[in-house]
């Protein structure tokens, strides 16, 4: 059993034990269900943005703890003053230590776009994005069949939230192509192994149909990567650890993009 399938079997306990606590017709009913989302694709582009989807991330399963010291507010909060794009909060509690909490605070903190970052496999978990003040979720190609994709992207965009679809290798890609998808996004971290490459970017980029955003994601650490990673057709890059890594992930993504081109 790889750590992937390890995930996929603790998230249908979590969401079957989830959709008993909190119905969906009450995830329907609060407040921030009601609002408008922000533009994945709009932030992405603006100019004085960076591009950067600067992630919050407790802890890993190729990692181990990485940051548990420091706040969903206040990371997200210098996150967006250093430029970034949108943020990526982890709520995935077992392997993650992530906490649905935390993307309804990062809402609360900043007035840029919020990924809910999780293992989607149900429509309850979408509804759930959104009630719990996320603008963008994130379908993963290696654990979702095109049917389940067409399907979960198709409510999620019919609730105004962005959807992310992130792939691995080209039969990822080429098999889970769908109009409701905004951008897509080519994890340089093997799921499987965790062996990380950038160079699998590179590979898939020209694969990548231009009406999609195009998303690097994992294991970028250095502003050279970006910049010859943006020369090659990219659009975002996806960045957890190299921030989080540090007392002030906020400070640290600031000096970062000093770097940028
Ligand atoms: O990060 C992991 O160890 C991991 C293991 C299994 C499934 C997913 C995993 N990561 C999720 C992510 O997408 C990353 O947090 C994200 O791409 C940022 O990566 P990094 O900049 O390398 O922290």
């Amino acid at each position: 059993m790889t750590i992937l399938d390890k995930i996929v079997a603790q998230k249908k306990i979590e969401v079957a034990n989830d959709k008993a606590i909190i119905p969906v017709e009450v995830l329907q009913a609060s407040p921030l269900f009601q609002r408008d989302t922000y533009s994945f694709k709009d932030f992405l582009l603006a100019p004085e943005r960076t591009g950067i989807i600067a992630e919050y991330k407790r802890r890993s399963p190729s990692k181990g703890i990485i940051n548990d010291k420091v706040s969903v507010e206040d990371v997200t909060q210098g996150y967006a003053a250093a430029g970034a794009s949108a943020c990526s909060v982890l709520t995935d509690p077992d392997f993650f230590m992530g906490d649905k909490i935390d993307v309804t605070n990062a809402r609360k903190a900043v007035k840029i776009p919020v990924l809910r970052k999780d293992f989607m496999i149900d429509e309850y978990q979408v509804i759930e994005a959104k009630a719990i003040g996320a603008d963008i979720i994130l379908l993963i190609a290696a654990i979702l069949t095109p049917a389940e994709i067409k399907n979960l992207a198709g409510i999620a965009k019919s609730l105004g939230l962005n959807v992310l679809l992130e792939v691995h290798n080209l039969e990822e890609l080429e098999r889970s192509i769908d109009p409701n998808l905004d951008a897509i996004g080519v994890n340089n971290r093997n799921l499987a192994d965790f062996t990380v490459s950038v160079e699998n970017s590179y590979k898939l980029v020209d694969h990548i149909p231009n009406e999609f955003m195009k998303i690097s994601e994992s294991a970028i650490s250095d502003t050279d990567t970006i910049n010859n990673l943006k020369a090659a057709g990219f659009n975002g890059f996806l960045i957890g650890e190299n921030f989080m890594k540090q007392a002030d992930p906020g400070a640290a993504m600031h000096e970062f993009v000093k770097g940028l081109k």
